[in-house]
């Protein structure tokens, strides 16, 4: 059996694991400090508090939903810790005072530039974007500005595919810019961008895509062929619902009723092929065609899943 010699490099190595395993902590911490309210708790106070202030005001200060006041302690010790709240010790020995930082402004519920939604009310990131355009912007204009990245890998990587088809749409497709410079270089194919309203809406125009917007658990416009974005393909290959670029926000069953109105046949033979042109591992992406298989091969991968 191998064993680790543990020197400062081992160690070093051992509390990056524990760091990885343990993240979750911070998202839940955070996750807890929105839905109590505490930003703002605080924000309404008008300066720092102690913590049985902050207690006492939760749920609106009604005596049988208030915390358990260690566990609270022990949330704020770590929010303080990664900078979403700081906290003073007075000299004369009174009880400790929380106040915000920058980033707990960004947690108020009240505030027009505000992040809560996303960690409370079960809201999805395109319910938020849907309802604030500069946010919908930005994260627009983040997902173009990855898949630009290996749009050229894909214009080279897929010729003869690209070449065979009248019709493609990319599904999710954003503000269209994949397909854009699909259709520069293939002329001769119909492309459709498709997403949600909002996305849509804020597309540019680009010569020849069409941009249709819908829901793709409702229904995803016709075309010969579909395209979704997929990054990170060797963790795509270990687990396909995780970290496709558009599938890996669902789990597996809406990823089966999505691909089930792509209506798609045999799609996907391309992972292993793009990875030996390409090289870098990093990204690949779906391309099918409809055909007469209702399922999905991953070629390389143990996957298949059937979306009859
Ligand atoms: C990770 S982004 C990828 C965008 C683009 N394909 C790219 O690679 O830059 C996922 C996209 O899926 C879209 N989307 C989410 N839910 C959708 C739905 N129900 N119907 C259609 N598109 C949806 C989002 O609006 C977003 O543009």
């Amino acid at each position: 059996m191998a064993t680790i010699e543990l020197d400062d490099v081992a160690v070093q190595g051992q509390a990056e694991i524990w760091r990885f395993m343990f993240s979750y902590v911070n998202s839940m911490a955070l996750k807890s400090a929105v839905e109590l309210r505490i930003a703002d708790i605080i924000h309404s106070h008008g300066g720092a508090i102690t913590l049985s202030q902050i207690a006492s005001c939760i749920n609106g200060g009604g005596s049988e939903s208030s915390p358990d006041i260690t566990t609270l302690a022990r949330i704020m010790r770590l929010l303080v810790r990664r900078k979403i709240f700081t906290v003073h010790h007075p000299s004369d020995g009174g009880d400790p005072v929380y106040d915000l930082t920058h980033s707990s402004r960004w947690l108020l519920h009240d505030s027009e530039q505000t992040l809560a939604p996303m960690k409370a009310h079960g809201r999805e990131v395109w319910d938020l974007a849907s309802d604030n355009p500069e946010f919908n912007g930005l994260f627009n204009d983040a997902m173009s500005c990855s898949s630009k990245v290996i749009t050229r890998a894909i214009l080279s990587g897929y010729k003869e595919r690209l070449s065979s088809i009248g019709s493609l749409v990319d599904v999710g497709g954003g503000t269209g810019s994949l397909i854009s410079e699909i259709v520069k270089a293939y002329p001769h194919i119909k492309v459709v961008n498709f997403d949600l309203q909002h996305v849509v809406w804020a597309a540019p125009p680009y010569g020849g895509v069409s941009h249709i917007a819908g829901n793709m658990f409702r229904a995803i416009p016709n075309a010969d062929g579909i395209i979704m974005m997929v990054m990170e393909v060797r963790y795509v290959l270990k687990s396909w619902d995780q970290h496709a670029w558009i599938l890996h926000d669902w789990g597996d069953e809406d990823c089966i009723q999505i691909l089930r109105y792509c209506m798609i046949g045999v799609i996907l033979s391309v992972f292993h092929d793009f990875l030996r042109r390409n090289g870098n591992g990093k990204c690949s992406v779906f391309l099918g065609s409809f055909g007469t298989t209702k399922s999905v091969y991953f070629e390389g991968s143990e996957q298949q899943v059937d979306v009859n």
